[in-house]
């Protein structure tokens, strides 16, 4: 029988990165999604085409050998899938893995095979598969838990690259950028072995890419997003044409590189090449990615160990600087009730609602102590005090 490979979420970097590099392994990806205008377009359409666009032109590749089963309605058939899978992938987004978690859990308990199977969220988030593994827990049965480790294994990634939302006529397809990274933990394998996909970079410490990923290409991109919201721009390249947003993407890009170069075994040198290769992605014209996406789920984006207050905060605690960080901070507390985006409705209710002190600490999880406390409350009483209609983009 050939490699199989369950991936939860055939959305933009599910059908654009995941199911991609998975099919170039050699392993059948059945997509599981909850959205049924998705699944049914994976269920008719034996192919679809990945398109790569950079200054150099495009580049297509056509993904085949997959299936589709929509969760929703069809459970036990995923349960039947993940027990007899060589790998599960997910790229729902961070807030979605509990949902997803009892599933996984059942198709874990219902294993007989002798080789566990490999499971790797790919979402943007420090520890991604680990929370993921920490629901899946929670719904497996106290006895069984102890060797769900002969079952399944569990490996943190990092994944980079740039899939903006596709145009409504596109179907399937998907255009993309040319970059691509993915790196994965190898130590969880022990002496079974990491699975065989070449695309991923295999490392024992996934920290340092993790923190430079999230710190460098996420910290600028929203960056721009929400200075670019602010100022009316559609997209993150005609944010970046404004020497002032841009300007203030350099600046934030200096203080977390200071952290990556102080903290990683990184040189300055790498990480000023790095940060100028992610300037010149994100500046990607022929991606046409709207401000709207990329600053999507602002309180997400504004937790304590993400892209602004996990630099920040690790900044403030060894004495370093971190003001640019607090302008996107503001930025990103200005960006409320944007239309289909429920977190920002929600972020503009808990800045109504509750005290500066109250509204840092609801939306960052900082402890009142920490030397960043004070500073992001300053900014959150700052957005809060305004006068003008909150969400209305100044042009
Ligand atoms: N787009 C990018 O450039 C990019 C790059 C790197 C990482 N990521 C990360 O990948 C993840 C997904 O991002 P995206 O841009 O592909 O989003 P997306 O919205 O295009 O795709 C998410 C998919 O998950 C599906 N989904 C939602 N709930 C589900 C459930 N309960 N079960 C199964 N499927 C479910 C949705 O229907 C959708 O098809 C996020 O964590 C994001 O941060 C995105
Ligand atoms: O996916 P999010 O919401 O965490 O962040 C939005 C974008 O910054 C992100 O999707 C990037 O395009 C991606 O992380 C590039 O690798």
């Amino acid at each position: 029988m050939g490699k199989k490979a369950i991936h939860f979420g055939g959305g933009n970097i599910g059908r654009g990165f995941v199911a991609e590099f998975l099919h170039t392994a050699g392993y059948e990806v059945v997509f599981v999604d909850v959205m049924d205008n998705i699944i049914n377009s994976l269920q008719t359409q034996k192919s679809y085409k990945v398109t790569e666009v950079s200054e150099d032109g495009e580049t297509t590749k056509t993904i085949t050998n997959y299936r589709a089963i929509n969760s929703k309605t069809h459970e036990s058939d995923v349960i039947q899938e993940i027990s007899t899978a060589d790998v599960v992938t997910c790229a729902v987004g961070p807030n979605v893995l509990k949902f997803i978690a009892p599933v996984i859990a059942k198709g874990i308990d219902a294993r007989t095979a002798p080789k566990p199977m490999a499971v790797i969220a790919c979402e943007n988030a420090i520890g991604g598969t680990d929370t993921l593994r920490k629901y899946i827990e929670e719904k497996t049965d106290a006895q069984r838990r102890t060797s769900m480790g002969e079952r399944a294994q569990f490996a943190n990634s990092a994944i980079d690259r740039i899939v903006p939302a596709q145009a409504p006529d596109s179907g399937l397809d998907v255009r993309i950028e040319k970059f691509y990274e993915w790196v994965v933990e190898k130590t969880p394998f022990g002496s079974v072995g990491h699975p065989d996909i070449p695309a991923i970079h295999w490392v024992d410490n996934l920290e340092p890419y993790i923190e430079r990923k999230l710190f460098t290409v996420n910290t600028g991109h929203a960056t721009a997003a929400y200075y670019g919201y602010y100022a009316g721009k559609k997209t993150i390249a005609e944010a970046l044409k404004e020497s002032f947003i841009r300007n203030q993407v350099r600046d934030a890009l200096k203080e977390t590189a200071s952290l990556i170069v102080d903290k990683h075994e990184i040189s300055a040198q790498e990480q000023q090449d790095y940060v100028e290769t992610i300037v010149s992605r994100i500046s990607n014209p022929y991606l046409e990615d709207s401000v709207e996406r990329v600053g999507r789920a602002p309180m997400r984006k504004l937790s304590r160990k993400e892209r602004f207050i996990g630099p920040a905060a690790q900044l403030a605690e060894r004495g370093m600087k971190f003001d640019a960080l607090m302008g996107s901070t503001e930025m990103a507390l200005r960006f409320q009730n944007v239309q289909d985006d429920d977190e920002s409705a929600e972020l503009a209710k808990v800045l109504k609602e509750n005290s500066p002190a109250d509204a840092t600490a609801l939306l960052t999880g900082l402890e009142r102590t920490h030397p960043l406390f004070q500073p992001v409350q300053k900014v959150v009483a700052r957005v809060q005090s305004e006068s003008k209609e909150a969400g209305q983009p100044r042009i």
